[in-house]
């Protein structure tokens, strides 16, 4: 937690969130540092996609910062936020169904300016994603579970984001499909883009994260280096036992 702040390019600062009049989030200060892979794991329940919801503007922020590479975006509308870089991809896999798949990723285009740079990037994304290219032309809505989850990802890269929030990438997929969903994850983080994943398989994100946040009721239990909360936190007793 001690990174300076110009290597921090998502932090959040006694975050209070809830829906109606039921707080969920306690008052929660995470650190996503710039280019590297965060993960938020922890209970069901214990406020894990709020918290993305929350610093997406999806849910209001009832006190408490969040900053976006050093400025306070808290209480900002998730358009705004989405034209500021900090780009969700909901849990479920969220396509235009009826849309092509070409057609859904011009949809997500919407932040970009030019017409021949809206190709460029669907040309990207196709050469990232060639299962997509194969699959161009038909609804989404008739694309296997996976490669929906590809293009979910493949809509929000679109959008070039500073900060790229997953929402349970791998629920519901094959594990095969979770491998390659990963493995695109992997990629991007390669090219160093910020990632903050919230996952209920606990392996595959911690396989692939740098730092991890350990919420358990609204509040953060941990948050630093995987590698040293496997020594400081019992995740058998945290997940099995339903501790907390
Ligand atoms: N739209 C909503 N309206 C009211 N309460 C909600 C809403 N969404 C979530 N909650 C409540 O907020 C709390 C945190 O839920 P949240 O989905 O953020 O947890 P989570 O850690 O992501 O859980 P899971 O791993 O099961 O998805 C829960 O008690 C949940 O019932």
């Amino acid at each position: 937690m001690n990174e300076a702040l110009d290597h921090v390019m998502l932090r959040t600062r006694g975050l209070v969130s809830g829906y109606g009049r039921l707080e969920t989030l306690h008052g929660v200060d995470v650190d996503v540092p710039a280019g590297g892979v965060t993960t938020i794991i922890g209970p069901n329940g214990s406020g894990k996609s709020t918290f993305l919801k929350t610093v997406a503007g999806l849910v209001r922020t009832w006190r408490g910062e969040t900053l976006l590479a050093g400025e306070d975006v808290a209480g900002e509308p998730a358009h705004a936020l989405v034209r500021r870089g900090m780009c969700l991809v909901p849990q479920g896999r969220v396509v235009f169904p009826l849309l092509t798949v070409e057609e859904n990723l011009r949809m997500c285009a919407f932040t970009v300016s030019s017409a021949s740079m809206v190709r460029e990037r669907i040309a990207q994304a196709y050469e990232f994603l060639p299962v997509l290219a194969d699959r161009r032309r038909q609804p989404a809505g008739t694309l296997s579970g996976g490669e929906q989850a590809m293009l979910a990802i493949a809509k929000v890269i679109m959008l070039r984001p500073r900060v790229l929030l997953l929402d349970e990438p791998s629920l519901g997929l094959s594990p095969k499909m979770i491998d390659l969903v990963y493995e695109k994850v992997r990629a991007l983080a390669g090219q160093g883009l910020t990632t903050l994943i919230v996952e209920q398989n606990v392996r595959k994100a911690l396989a692939v994260a740098g730092r991890a946040v350990v919420l358990v009721l609204g509040t953060v239990r941990y948050a630093g280096p995987v590698d040293q909360m496997k020594a400081e936190v019992d995740l058998g007793r945290l997940f099995v036992e339903g501790e907390g």
